[in-house]
């Protein structure tokens, strides 16, 4: 698309110089704000890391953890909605939807999942989603952040690029194993469903909503992995991928 500006058409060059400035100063704005994101969000997660590892060094075990490191986590974890946010006012360029679906995942499964069922905090599998999120989160936060310095060490960008091929699978493999020993509290308790009969004559089973959402990863899963991999072509070897039309 062809703007004025490549036109140099006259036009009257004042409009086009003050548009020009809002756009940079908006850009420095949004870097500015993008960079204080992610060294805080890099910050949180690795103060998450130091403290799970304190923990575990000092307790030998992991019964625990979980309750020891919520409130960190729940913080950091529900602050990434600026992601999502970042996307769609087009101060980050990537899509919305898989953005989107990355962190309603990931909040749904700190707030309706890990805080909701107590019962459920001291599984292995919570232990293994919780230090796969860490590092995953602690790689892409520092990434973003020296990217947008531009001094970006090849060992953060590799790490990056990298890493997800492992931690992706396993980080799917404790959520899901988490929703999986949810189910029977879920069941006992009734939590978040709705029975008949009641006022609002709507019922509501989060027993088979949690099926579902487990049943959902088959499809959403390989298309946020997928992305990834087209992500690590065109990062790590320059692979310029030409979409479809049709
Ligand atoms: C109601 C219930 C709903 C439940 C739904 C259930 C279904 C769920 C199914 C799937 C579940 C998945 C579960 C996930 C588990 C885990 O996370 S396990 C741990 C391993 N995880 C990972 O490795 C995560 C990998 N995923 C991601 O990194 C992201 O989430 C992403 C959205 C997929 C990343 O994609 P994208 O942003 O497109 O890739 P990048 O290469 O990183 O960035 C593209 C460009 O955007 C810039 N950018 C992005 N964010 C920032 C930022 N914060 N700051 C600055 N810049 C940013 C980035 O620099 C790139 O820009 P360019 O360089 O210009 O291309």
């Amino acid at each position: 698309m062809a703007s004025s500006e490549e036109d140099g058409a006259g036009g009257g060059g004042s409009l086009e110089e003050k548009e020009k400035g809002r756009k940079r100063r908006l850009g420095a704005l949004a870097t500015a704000w993008l960079i204080g994101y992610n060294i805080a969000m890099t910050a949180g997660w690795l103060v998450l890391a130091i403290a799970m590892a304190r923990f575990y060094m000092q307790k030998g075990t992991y019964k625990g953890l979980y309750k020891t490191i919520q409130k960190t986590l729940k913080f950091f974890q529900t602050f990434a909605v600026l992601e999502v946010v970042h996307c769609a006012v087009g101060i980050v360029h990537t899509s919305v939807l898989v953005t989107g679906v990355q962190v309603s995942s990931r909040i749904f499964m700190v707030w309706f999942i890990t805080h909701s069922i107590k019962q459920i905090q001291n599984e292995e599998s919570v232990i293994l989603f919780l230090v796969v999120w860490t590092v995953t989160e602690i790689t892409r936060y520092s990434f973003y952040t020296f990217n947008l310095l531009n001094h970006l060490p090849y060992f953060i960008k590799w790490a990056r690029y990298n890493f997800f091929i492992i931690l992706y699978p396993a980080g799917v493999a404790g959520e899901l194993l988490t929703i999986y020993a949810a189910l029977p509290y879920v069941k006992k308790t009734g939590i978040f469903s709705l029975r008949l009969p009641n006022k609002y004559n709507v019922s509501f089973d989060y027993y088979y909503f949690l099926i579902i959402v487990m049943a959902s990863y088959i499809p959403l899963f390989p298309q946020l992995y997928f992305h990834m991999l087209w992500q690590r072509r065109k990062v790590l070897h320059g692979e310029v991928i030409v979409e479809k039309d049709d």
